[in-house]
């Protein structure tokens, strides 16, 4: 017999991180298991952005730019996110987007390895992680993208032409979670550069960045920075001297203010920015860094694995005739934060439950996707959301014709 409610709202009420739920804002009768496409907002990341508006730059103007630390927000925000991808200060910055953050990394690897002209990446990375590397490859002439099907087939594509090799830690669709340890150096001892997209494991539990050769991450899934919220890249100390990312700006010049004719590198992890930073977009990142600089990441993991292993025991049994497979991998080593079931009626069945109060989402061609944010999803939430997920299917709701339109972008 799977887990009890009643042991549910046990194990909240021993929950060490059970009153950081408090510091988000989530609606009333809603199950948000959607932390992995967008964080719930921090209660305190309104007041953070008016601040930003009234003190900042309406008490300021443009002297905000030093009195405020504007100039130096992807700097500072990158050295406070650091800690939670188990880097150091001076090797993260924080701006722009993850493509964008992409475009920096992928021509800063390709530049470090010259005369190798591949760059392998996975047909089950987020497809912007292939578009972007598809156009870089289109735009510097003479190189080429290879494909993998799969990690299991990395060994095989790695020969001495391959530069670097992008990878999502956490794949989008099945939250599976990659061995990021071996896979570093399998790429590393072919001589090529490892490029990590952390998007699906930042804020789900403790990254190790330390020996990749970059990384890249957004911040609006788990860490909550809000719908847009700038990414972060990563570049290890070993690279920063001699990396030129192929976007040039002028934040990323060694002297922006001397307006010089040509590009010079800044030192160290700023020439990885590129222009004026979305200064509005820090506010309710930093508000949320505040909360994640009182979390403890080895609470937050153990509270990931239970959460989602109770879920995935839960909807096994309570679901058993109605046809759903589970896309995830049941070894919690082995998951991120989320649990993906595939369904032939996946999308109807998301839409239904999504009515009754449970928002999860779905990925084309078939697959649930529920988010698990630890910081605010309960073990009462799991359950009641496996419960409605049952009876969706076996009242059969979702064949209502109101759910079989796809007009929804999310
Ligand atoms: C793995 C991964 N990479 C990249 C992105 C998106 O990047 P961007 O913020 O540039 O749209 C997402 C989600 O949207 C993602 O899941
Ligand atoms: N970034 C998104 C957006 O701009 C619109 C809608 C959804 C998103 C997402 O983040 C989706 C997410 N990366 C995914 O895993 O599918």
């Amino acid at each position: 017999m799977a887990i009890s409610r009643a042991e549910c709202v046990a194990l909240d009420a021993a929950d060490p991180l059970k009153r950081i739920r408090d510091e988000f804002v989530l609606p009333d009768g809603t199950i948000y298991l959607v932390g992995n496409s967008l964080g719930a907002p921090p209660k305190t990341a309104a007041a953070a952005v008016t601040r930003t508006v009234e003190q900042e730059w309406g008490g300021r103007l443009v002297g905000a730019w030093n009195a405020s630390g504007w100039f130096d927000l992807p700097l500072t925000t990158g050295d406070r996110l650091a800690p939670l991808i188990g880097a150091g200060p001076g090797q993260v910055v924080v701006g722009d987007s993850t493509s964008i953050s992409i475009v920096k990394t992928v021509s800063a690897a390709l530049g470090l390895r010259p005369g190798r002209r591949v760059v392998i990446s996975d047909l089950a990375n987020f497809p912007t992680d292939r578009y972007v590397v598809e156009g870089l490859a289109e735009a510097l002439d003479g190189y080429e993208v290879r494909d993998v099907t799969g990690v299991e087939n990395l060994a095989d594509a790695l020969s001495d032409d391959v530069a670097c090799v992008l990878l999502s830690e956490v794949d989008y669709r099945t939250g599976a979670r990659h061995d990021t340890a071996s896979i570093t150096a399998l790429v590393q001892a072919a001589g090529a550069l490892m490029i990590w997209d952390l998007c699906h494991s930042a804020g789900a539990y403790q990254v190790d960045v330390s020996a990749a050769d970059f990384a890249v991450g957004c911040t609006y899934k788990y860490l909550n920075g809000g719908p847009g919220s700038p990414a972060f890249v990563y570049a290890h100390p070993r690279h920063q001297a001699e990396a030129r990312p192929l976007l040039t700006g002028w934040h990323g010049h060694a002297a922006p203010f001397a307006f010089e004719p040509g590009f010079r590198p800044a030192d160290g992890i700023r020439r990885f920015t590129v222009s004026t930073p979305h200064v509005m977009s820090f506010a309710p990142l930093n508000a949320s860094l505040d909360i994640w600089e009182r979390v403890d990441l080895a609470a937050v993991r153990a509270k990931s694995v239970a959460l989602t292993s109770i879920f995935i025991e839960l909807v096994e049994e309570l679901c058993a005739p109605y046809g759903l497979e589970l896309v995830s991998p049941r070894d919690p080593e082995r998951r991120g934060s989320q649990v993906s079931f595939g369904h032939p009626d996946g999308y109807p069945v998301m839409r239904a439950l999504i009515d009754r109060g449970v928002h999860g989402d779905f990925r084309a061609p078939d697959v649930l996707r529920f988010g698990f944010a630890p910081l605010y999803i309960r073990f009462v939430d799991a359950y009641d959301a496996a419960v409605t997920l049952a009876e969706v299917l076996e009242k059969e709701h979702w064949r209502d014709e109101r759910y079989g339109d796809r007009l929804t972008v999310t």
